[in-house]
């Protein structure tokens, strides 16, 4: 017994009430956008010091203005076409996160979920090199959509990643991921992330386990 069948139930139901059209959604995707090209640039500016307290300030009145309008909860998850779950606020895919690179995801009738994407500095590790963890997260979230097309959703109770080589940072990479055997309550996922010569940089084999309510 975890309570995070129930955690999770409550948090749905409570987000299924709120108002997200798709204009709104829109909207907040592109701020989630100019947000996101910010901070690309917060690591990379070359402004001097008074000018980089100029914009902090700016920045610190925007904030401000955002919070007037008050505090809502997160953005829920809605199911998509093809049984995909989206869910707007993800650190993985969700377009209103700027923390989120984001990265689209699609799932073939056979049931992969693959990912075509491009991570920038944002995400670096060693140096131009994605960090180890933003890879895991990646690939714990496709292998995430993988069992749940496969019709056997869960939470991820273990992760096993294999780093066989660098991922290089700024270049189009793509990652997929397959429910290959279901036991119960576990589903197993593989996955994998490719570098642009199409050489696997990354893979992991993923236990999802339905939680008990
Ligand atoms: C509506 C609820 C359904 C959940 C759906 C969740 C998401 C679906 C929504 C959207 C999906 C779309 C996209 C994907 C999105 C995100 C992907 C990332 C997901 C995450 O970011 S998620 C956060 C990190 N995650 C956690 O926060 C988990 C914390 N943890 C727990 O909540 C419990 O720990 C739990 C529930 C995992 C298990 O707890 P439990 O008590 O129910 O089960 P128990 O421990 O008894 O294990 C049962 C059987 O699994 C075997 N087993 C366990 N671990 C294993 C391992 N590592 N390898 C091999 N086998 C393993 C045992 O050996 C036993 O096997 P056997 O039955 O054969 O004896």
């Amino acid at each position: 017994m975890t309570g995070a069948w129930t955690a999770m139930q409550r948090v749905f139901e409570e987000r299924d009430r709120q108002d997200f059209d798709e204009v709104r959604i829109a909207g907040l995707a592109e701020l989630a956008a100019r947000v996101r090209e910010l901070s690309e640039l917060v690591v990379l500016t070359r402004a001097d010091q008074s000018e980089v307290a100029v914009v902090a300030r700016e920045v610190e009145l925007l904030t401000r203005r955002l919070a007037e309008a008050g505090r809502g909860i997160p953005p829920g998850a809605q199911v998509g076409e093809g049984g995909i779950v989206r869910q707007l606020g993800s650190p993985v895919t969700g377009a209103l996160n700027p923390l989120a690179p984001p990265i689209e995801i699609s799932v073939s009738p056979d049931g992969t979920a693959r990912s075509e994407f491009t991570l920038g500095v944002l995400y670096e590790g060693p140096p131009g090199f994605v960090h180890g963890g933003v890879s895991a997260m990646v690939l714990d979230h496709l292998s995430g959509v993988a069992a749940s097309a496969n019709g056997t959703p869960g939470m991820t109770a273990g992760l096993d990643l294999r780093y066989r080589r660098p991922t290089p940072l700024g270049v189009p990479l793509s990652a997929e991921a397959k429910a290959v055997r279901v036991e119960g309550r576990k589903t197993f996922v593989e996955s994998r992330i490719l570098g642009p010569d199409g050489r696997v940089t990354a893979e992991a084999t993923a236990v999802f386990v339905m939680p008990t309510r």
